[in-house]
């Protein structure tokens, strides 16, 4: 009974706006070697830790946490789309488990997922259906969030539940780290945003679909020339988050607001919280040891980009 964990940025704007060649070759040399550790772990589960941008979850129903028992990814900025691979049994399983030991899981069976969920299983698993995985959002943008206190607990639970299924099993956390790329809040919006986020979002037409990645690519374009114009990338906060994981201290970020990330670090920062859940549930195989470590702010894809991985020591 083991586990490996791996914890990766995601970008939408790879791709679009992207970094210069050597920052590129870097990446995907750190995310090849990260992908080459997988396969030798050779996964029979994973399980996916990864936060929405309104386009699977709504303000109609808005869930800190959800597990997918069926769910699929829709394509979103050329990421990899379909159905995921989910073990029915497993997630239901997973579900009860969780019910049952302090943790309320909403479950969805017609999961709508993003690059969020897409991206690290293209990246490190080359597609999304090549193992079974059992995908759980957490919600990172739309206020109210859930704290790191109650998600560090929920990573816990999960843990202990992936203990008991005598498997092989990778955790992956996708998105972070420092960031606050041009998302929609509904206290801001006009009412034809308001209705979009309350729902009718779900089912965008193409054009407007279009627009919206639009205004990503130019604000990203925009923060290369001035890194002002949105929140600036924190990388002294982002590389002390990585060591308090690395050091196993994830209790000491209960201590952190969310009002008080968003301030820090920019209001897309919350989606770190998938590293606590992912840290947190492989804590629960015992001692882990992290490799792989890498951090560069890469504001083409405005983005504090971290990459790391850890493996249980059992
Ligand atoms: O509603 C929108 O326009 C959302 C835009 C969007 O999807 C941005 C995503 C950015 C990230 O995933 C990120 O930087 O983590
Ligand atoms: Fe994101």
């Amino acid at each position: 009974m083991n586990a490996y964990l791996h914890c990766l940025s995601h970008t939408p704007l790879v791709g679009y706006v992207d970094p210069a060649q050597p920052v590129l070759d870097e990446v995907d040399g750190v995310i090849a070697a990260a992908r080459e550790r997988i396969a030798a772990f050779d996964p029979e589960l994973v399980v996916l830790f990864a936060p929405d941008h309104y386009n699977g979850f709504f303000y109609d129903v808005m869930p800190p946490f959800c597990l997918g028992v069926g769910a699929t990814a829709i394509g979103d900025f050329s990421s990899a789309a379909g159905e995921l691979p989910v073990p029915t049994d497993i997630a239901e399983a997973c579900a009860h488990y969780s019910m049952k030991n302090g943790i309320d899981l909403a479950v969805s069976y017609c999961m709508q997922v993003d690059h969020g969920f897409a991206q690290p299983l293209e990246f490190l698993l080359g597609g999304l259906d090549s193992r079974p995985v059992l995908p759980i959002f957490i919600n990172g943008v739309a206020t109210p969030l859930p704290g790191f206190q109650r998600t560090r607990m929920m990573g816990e639970v999960i843990g202990r539940f992936l203990t008991t299924l005598n498997k092989r099993v990778l955790i992956l956390g996708s998105g972070g780290l420092s960031h606050q790329p041009p998302v929609p809040e509904l206290a801001k919006v006009d009412a034809h945003m308001r209705d979009r986020l309350l729902g009718s979002g779900k089912h965008l037409p193409p054009d407007e679909r279009e627009l919206r990645q639009r205004r990503v690519i130019e604000a990203a374009e925009k923060f290369i020339e001035d890194q002002k114009s949105l929140h600036p990338l924190n990388p002294v906060w982002d590389n002390q988050f990585m060591t308090l994981l690395e050091q196993k201290r994830l209790g000491e970020l209960d201590a952190v607001s969310n009002e008080e990330l968003s301030a820090i670090a920019g209001k897309s920062t919350h989606e770190i919280k998938t590293w606590v859940a992912a840290f947190a549930a492989l804590s629960a195989f015992g001692d882990y040891r992290t490799e792989g470590r890498y951090y560069r702010p890469i504001p083409e894809w405005i983005a504090g980009f971290g990459s790391l991985s850890a493996r249980s020591q059992n």
